[in-house]
C-alpha cells in the first residue's frame, strides 16, 4: 500500500504516504476505490419509495432521498458511513439539532398515518440522523466523469461516499488531485507532485485555488463547514493579490505590496513594497481597495455576458478591463475574457496574447509546478487560437496541455479530457510530419514495443521508451522524446489507440 490513514495533531485523521511517491510522466495512480454508497440525484427516476418528505424536511427533499436509501443499507454499512462523521463542534450540526428538537413535539403529534418510518427514525435517534446529514453535506462527493468526446462534463451519477477518499484532507495548492471514473462508480486519486514519506495527501475540495484567501475561506465554511488552514491560508500575505508599489509612477519601481492576511474582523493592509521598502498610506490602500471591488463586479457582470454567449455585445468594457497588477489573479480573469473576445471576433493573435497572460499569471501564482484542470484548459484555449497564427506555437500549447491531463489523468487511451487534447496535439502536429512517411517494418516495430500504461520513471525521459531524453524538452511542460523517430512512433500509437486516424484526415 502507497498510502495509509493516521491521526494528525491539528486536523483529524489524514491520508498519509508510506514512502516517496514520484508522479513521474504520466502521473502516479495512488488509489482507485469504490464508493461505499452511491446516492442518486432526485428527479432521475428516484423518489422516496420510504412515503412523502416530511414537512420539516420539504426544503432538502434530497437529503431526505439519502437518508431513505441509508436506512436500506445493513448495519455494518450504516456504520462505516457513520464512521466518516468528525466531531468538529460543527454549528451546522447544532443549528441542524435545535432545528429538529422544535419539530419534534409537532412531529410526534400527527396523525400516525400521516407519518412514514423514515422520518420516525429520524427521532428516535436524532444523533444519527444528524451524523448522516453532516457526513452527506461535508464528505459526499459529486460523481461526474466527463463527457465522452471530452468536451467537458458528463452525466451526474449523484454523489457518494469513499472510505479513503473521504479522509483526504483539502489543501488550496494540493499534491494529488481526485476525479470520478468513466462509469461513475469510483474516485481516482492521482499525485501530481512528489510526496516524501510521512507527508499528508492532500486534494482541493472547491476548485478555486485562485480566489483570494477570505474567498476560498468562506466558501470552504459555506460548503464543507470548516475554515481551512493550509499553508497557503495560514501565510502572512494572501499571494493571490499584490498591487503597484505605491512610488511606481514616480520611481518607476516594479516591486509591489502584497495584502496581508486579512482575518474576517481585520481592515486590509498592505505589506511595505517587495522592492523600495515603500509604505503605503491610508489613501492609497482605500483607492486599491475599491477599485478592486468594482472590478470584482464588473468581472462578474462580464462573465454573465460570456455564458448568455453575447460577449461581443460587451466590447469595449472588457477591452478596458485593467488589472491592479499582472499577477493579482484578477489578471488571470481579465485577459481569459480578452481571449474570449478576441476569439470571438476572429482576432487570433491579440486572443493568444491575452491567453498567453492569463497562464503567465496562473503559473506566477500557483508554480510551475502545480498541474490542475483550469491550467490545462487554458492551455487549449492558447493553442486553439496560436494555431491560426503559429502552428508550431500551437503545438506547444497543446503539449502543455497533454502534459498537465497526463499528469493529472493518466493515458489518452483512458481518459476523455486526455484524449480530447491529444487529438488537438495530433492536428497540429499533422501539418509538421507525416508519420505514413516512415517505412513499414519501423512503424509496426515501435508501436509493438510500446508501453503507454507503464510510464517511464523520470520526468526527463523519453516518452516512448524510458530512456534519457535526448531532445531535451522547451519545459517541464512538454513532452519528451530520445529521437525524432521514437516522438514519431509514440504519436501514431497514440492515434491508434484514440482511434483519431480517420478523424484527422478531416481537419481543415
Ligand atoms: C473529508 S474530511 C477529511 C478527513 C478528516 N480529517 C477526518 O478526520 O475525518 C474533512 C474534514 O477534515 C478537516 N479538514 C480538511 N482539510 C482541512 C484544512 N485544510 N484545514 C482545516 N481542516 C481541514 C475539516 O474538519 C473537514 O471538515
Amino acid at each position: 500500500m502507497l498510502i495509509e490513514v493516521r491521526e494528525t495533531k491539528t486536523r483529524g485523521k489524514a491520508v498519509v504516504a508510506t514512502r516517496r511517491l514520484e508522479p513521474g510522466l504520466s502521473g502516479l495512480e495512488v488509489i482507485t476505490e469504490k464508493a461505499l454508497i452511491i446516492f442518486p440525484t432526485l428527479g432521475r427516476g428516484y423518489g422516496n419509495e420510504d412515503g412523502p418528505v416530511p414537512d420539516f424536511l420539504e426544503p432538502n427533499p434530497q437529503l431526505f432521498s439519502d437518508w431513505c436509501r441509508y436506512l436500506e443499507q445493513p448495519k455494518d454499512v450504516q456504520s462505516r458511513i457513520l464512521g466518516l462523521y468528525t466531531d468538529m463542534k460543527c454549528p451546522h450540526a447544532n443549528a441542524l439539532r435545535d432545528y429538529l428538537h422544535q419539530y419534534e413535539c409537532q412531529f410526534k403529534e400527527q396523525e400516525s398515518n400521516q407519518r412514514n418510518k423514515a422520518a420516525e427514525r429520524i427521532f428516535s435517534d436524532v444523533e444519527e440522523f444528524v451524523q448522516f446529514t453532516m457526513v452527506i453535506r461535508f464528505n459526499s462527493v459529486e460523481l461526474q466523469p466527463p463527457a465522452e468526446d471530452g468536451h467537458g462534463p458528463g452525466p451526474n451519477y449523484g454523489h457518494g461516499l469513499f472510505e479513503l477518499a473521504c479522509k483526504m484532507n483539502h489543501s488550496c495548492r494540493p499534491n494529488c488531485v481526485w476525479f470520478t471514473t468513466q462509469d461513475g462508480k469510483c474516485k481516482e486519486v492521482r499525485a501530481i507532485a512528489p510526496i516524501e514519506a510521512g507527508e499528508e495527501l492532500t486534494v482541493d475540495y472547491v476548485g478555486n485555488v485562485l480566489d483570494p484567501t477570505p474567498q476560498r475561506r468562506e466558501d470552504l465554511f459555506a460548503t464543507k463547514g470548516f475554515v481551512c488552514e493550509c499553508d497557503r491560508c495560514s501565510a502572512e500575505h494572501d499571494d493571490t493579490r499584490r498591487f503597484k508599489c505605491i512610488a511606481h509612477s514616480e520611481t518607476q519601481c516594479t516591486g509591489f505590496h502584497f495584502l496581508d492576511q486579512p482575518t474576517y474582523s481585520s481592515t486590509a493592509f498592505l505589506v511595505d513594497c517587495s522592492c523600495c521598502g515603500a509604505k503605503a498610506t491610508e489613501e492609497y490602500t482605500q483607492t486599491v481597495m475599491q477599485e478592486e471591488i468594482a472590478l470584482v463586479r464588473e468581472i462578474n457582470e462580464l462573465d454573465e455576458a460570456l455564458d448568455l454567449d453575447c460577449i461581443v455585445n460587451v466590447q469595449d468594457r472588457i477591452e478596458q478591463l485593467q488589472p491592479p497588477h499582472r499577477y493579482h489573479s484578477l489578471a488571470e480573469k481579465c485577459y481569459q475574457l480578452k481571449g474570449e473576445l478576441y476569439s470571438n471576433l476572429g482576432e487570433y493573435e491579440c486572443a493568444a496574447e491575452a491567453y498567453a497572460k492569463s497562464l503567465d499569471c496562473r503559473i506566477y501564482i500557483l508554480g510551475t509546478d502545480y498541474y490542475s484542470q483550469g491550467t490545462a484548459f487554458i492551455c487549449e484555449k492558447l493553442g486553439d487560437a496560436l494555431k491560426h497564427v503559429n502552428v508550431e506555437e500551437a503545438e506547444e500549447a497543446y503539449k502543455r496541455a497533454v502534459r498537465c491531463l497526463e499528469l493529472m489523468r493518466g493515458a489518452a487511451d483512458e481518459d476523455p479530457y486526455v484524449k480530447c487534447a491529444m487529438k488537438k496535439l495530433l492536428t497540429v502536429q499533422n501539418r509538421r510530419f507525416h508519420i505514413d512517411d516512415l517505412p513499414k517494418e519501423t512503424k509496426l516495430k515501435g508501436i509493438a514495443e510500446i508501453g503507454l500504461k507503464n510510464p517511464p520513471p523520470s520526468d526527463f525521459s523519453c516518452q516512448l521508451c524510458g530512456n534519457p531524453a535526448m531532445i531535451p524538452s522547451a519545459s517541464r511542460d512538454a513532452l519528451s522524446y530520445c529521437c525524432e523517430f521514437h516522438k514519431r512512433v509514440h504519436y501514431a500509437n497514440v492515434k491508434r489507440s484514440c482511434g483519431l486516424i480517420e478523424e484527422e484526415k478531416t481537419w481543415d
